[in-house]
């Protein structure tokens, strides 16, 4: 069942990605999809729509026909008690027909706000009563902070035990986060080095050309720290200084993935403006358009204190990080569309062709994330010739071109993952609640104090210059992200 079937995300990433399962034969005929909206539409009408998403995102639709053929509407208000009757009824008719074994997805592709309610209403209207599994998929925002998200939590858990409960992380569907763990552990060149002794610092930045888009309302009551920090960033981070995991279950990498979040540093008071920094975008142009500034955005108020960016210095107080800083950034209307880690290993004791500040080339491990995806390794080789000097050289894995298919979108993914029960890239609330507990202490002093710098960055760049300023004073600076993609190299 979707809650929410009308809405964007559901036309662009989950009928998509649903084709795919089926085209691919990971959803087989034993599936009936219920979409519930409140605009009144016909099962016609609402196959028509169905058939539409699928045609924008996918060439090749052979089998669309039979695929829409399973989708049924439900028209129904989710706060009216009433219409969970007649969609019980209806589940349970799909369910004789289709043999579907009682086993059920909820997928609340919704506001938050009425997240709660669905959940308390599935369980006292019986459709929760099932002979096969139950699960809830959820998206974010998983409440507003880490008040609203426990009570939120405890809303969903009268219903729901927690390992029925899949909340969405879409980068945790991304095929190179998700290969984080494999180069990380699968490497023996990687995993001894990495460690304070080795690494000099991490940077992540996951930076976007889009502004807010349709999305002001929302956005202005979350801006880019809950957006984009709280979930997907800190999400990177976990994975990137987890422990190995003893094995690789869900149990296991999640309660590593804990481990990592209950040593984050916290950053509170006073200190928020030395480890952190927020930038709001001023007009400018992309790509030759231009772009209007955050404050000329629909539904943002014209003296709006919301932040569009925020880079951060954080620090991980156990004995692998001590002393490694792991910088982040995220913005949107920055440069260029990407998202990547750079590892910053230490330089050797002794550079015998060290030269000059210039020629110092420290290794480097990238994960490009997207929108290409691959690995890089920078080292030093020497340049060809009489003399003996020192050149950068770069090893390359592009993705793409090796496996020679389009990876599966992160959604498609994480869809097929909830069917088979695998909740494993999915956050377990320990994960939201320390991730919230970490933000608030932030969220709490920039809603408490007015930028009067806003906007400080121009559309089109990489950010406000005190992002720069905040790895200069540790001597480090943020290695370009278009200079490192995997297709220039
Ligand atoms: N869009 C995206 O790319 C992403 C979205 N998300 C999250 O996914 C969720 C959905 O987002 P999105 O699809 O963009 O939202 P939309 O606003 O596009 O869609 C909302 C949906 O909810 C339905 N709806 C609203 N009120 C009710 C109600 N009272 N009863 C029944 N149905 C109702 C709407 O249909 P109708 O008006 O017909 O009732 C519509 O189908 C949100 O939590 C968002 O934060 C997360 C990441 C990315
Ligand atoms: O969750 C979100 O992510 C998108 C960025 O996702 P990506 O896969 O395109 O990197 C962001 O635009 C949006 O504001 C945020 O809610």
């Amino acid at each position: 069942m979707i809650f929410g079937a009308t809405g964007d995300l559901a036309k662009r990433k989950l009928f998509p990605s649903l084709y795919r399962l089926f085209e691919k034969g990971n959803l087989s005929e034993h599936f009936a999809v219920i979409g519930v909206a409140r605009r009144p539409l016909t099962n016609d009408e609402f196959q028509d729509n169905v058939k539409k998403s699928v045609s924008t995102a996918i060439d090749k639709e052979d089998r669309i026909e039979e695929f829409s053929s399973h989708f049924y509407y439900h028209s129904h208000d989710v706060t009216d008690s009433d219409s969970y009757a007649s969609l019980n009824k209806l589940a349970e008719q799909l369910d004789s027909h289709y043999q579907l074994d009682g086993n059920r997805i909820f997928y609340l592709a919704m506001a938050p706000e009425f997240f709660g309610t669905i959940a308390l209403h599935l369980k006292e209207d019986g459709l929760t009563n099932v002979n096969g599994f139950k699960r809830l998929v959820i998206e974010k925002p998983f409440g507003h902070n880490l008040e609203s998200a426990k009570e939120l939590n405890t809303q969903l858990r009268t219903a729901f035990a927690e390992d029925e409960i899949y909340r969405i992380d879409h980068y945790l569907g991304k095929e190179m986060v998700q290969n984080i763990e494999v180069i990380r552990f699968a490497n023996a060149i990687f995993e001894p080095l990495w460690n304070n002794r080795y690494i000099a610092n991490i940077q992540v930045t996951s930076s976007e050309v889009l502004g807010v888009e349709e999305r002001g309302r929302y956005y202005e009551k979350s801006g880019a720290l809950r957006d984009m920090v709280q979930n997907h960033m800190l999400q990177m981070v976990a994975l990137l200084a987890m422990e190995p995991p003893i094995r690789l279950n869900t149990d296991e990498i999640r309660s590593e993935k804990v481990k990592v979040l209950r040593a984050l540093r916290p950053i509170s008071g006073e200190e928020v403006k030395d480890y952190f920094v927020r930038g709001q975008y001023d007009s400018g142009s992309i790509t030759s358009e231009s772009a209007p500034a955050y404050r000329e955005e629909q539904m943002v108020e014209p003296d709006s204190n919301t932040e569009t960016y925020v880079a951060g210095k954080l620090l991980i107080d156990n004995f692998r990080w001590a002393g490694v800083p792991i910088y982040i950034r995220t913005g949107k209307r920055m440069a260029a569309k990407s998202t990547k880690i750079v590892i910053q290993f230490k330089d050797i004791p002794m550079n015998l062709y060290y030269q000059t500040e210039q020629t110092l080339n420290p290794n480097l491990l990238v994960i490009h994330i997207q929108p290409e995806e691959g690995i890089t390794l920078h080292l030093n080789a020497k340049k060809a010739g009489q003399s003996m000097e020192a050149t950068p050289v770069k090893l390359n894995f592009a993705n793409k071109g090796i496996d020679g298919i389009n990876t599966p979108e992160a959604y498609e993914k994480l869809l097929y993952d909830c069917m088979r029960g695998d909740a494993t890239n999915f956050t377990h609330w320990d994960e939201v609640a320390l991730s919230w507990s970490f933000t608030d202490k932030i969220s709490e002093v920039w809603e408490s104090t007015v930028e009067k710098n806003f906007p400080n960055y121009a559309s089109g760049t990489m950010g406000p210059k005190a992002a720069d300023e905040l790895l200069e004073k540790d001597g480090y600076f943020w290695w370009p992200v278009t200079d490192l993609d995997v297709e220039k190299c």
